[in-house]
């Protein structure tokens, strides 16, 4: 935090239930010397990390599918949401919590990966960096059948799409989800598939 137009006054903790949200309140300095106050509530809910995984001989991806709340709350009938595997980072770096949340949820055991780019998905109101990644997957390494941590409730299905279908799928509204629409452009740019 290096800005020295930023000050902030005070940091209120609203909410720290599971993550925490907090209102904080700072002076904006101005181009002519003048400051303004300014308040913003802001959700911390840590770091996170998504993965494309492909198989280029098959042309298909591997997508998950499960109940999201906020979505079900906001215009989504059914709150399920088809999006690439994606964790929240625990200590580890992004990349180990993608390996380790990969095979939680898909079942897949991959030893190698590709940084995509990082990105703040909601830069508004969310701290979160979410870190991008592909991977390729093949039989040999399924050890699982994935589908997330009991004791976590995450209830994840694990589905297997060719390629030109999840990419149709954005067209039709079927994934709604930005991580996963950035990951399957990037995939098209790259000709990945
Ligand atoms: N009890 C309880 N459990 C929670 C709560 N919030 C999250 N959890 C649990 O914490 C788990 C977190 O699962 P992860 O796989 O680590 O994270 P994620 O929810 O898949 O996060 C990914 O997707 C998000 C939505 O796109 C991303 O925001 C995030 O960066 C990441 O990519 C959830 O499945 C759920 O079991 C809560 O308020 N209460
Ligand atoms: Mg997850």
């Amino acid at each position: 935090m290096t800005n020295p137009k930023i000050k902030i006054t005070e940091t209120k903790l609203l909410s720290d239930n599971w993550y925490t949200l907090n209102k904080v309140t700072f002076d904006y300095q101005l181009g002519n010397k003048e400051t303004e106050s300014h308040i913003r509530e802001v959700y911390d809910r840590g770091n996170g990390a998504a993965i494309l995984l492909y198989n280029r001989t098959k042309k298909t991806v591997v997508l998950t599918r499960q109940f999201r709340m906020p979505t079900f709350l906001n215009g989504n009938k059914t709150g399920m949401m088809i999006e690439v595997c994606a964790g929240l980072l625990d200590q580890e770096n992004a990349e180990a919590a993608i390996i380790r949340e990969t095979e939680e949820e898909t079942g897949y055991r991959l030893s190698k990966v590709e940084k995509v780019i990082e990105t703040y998905m909601s830069p508004g109101s969310v701290t979160e960096i979410l870190y991008l990644f592909t991977g390729e997957y093949d039989e040999t390494m399924k050890t699982n059948e994935g589908g997330g941590l009991d004791h976590e409730q995450e209830n994840i299905e694990v589905l297997e799409y060719t390629f030109d279908e999840a990419y149709k799928m954005i067209e039709s509204g079927e994934i709604l989800d930005a991580k996963t629409i950035l990951l399957l452009q990037h995939a098209k740019i790259k000709g990945l598939i």
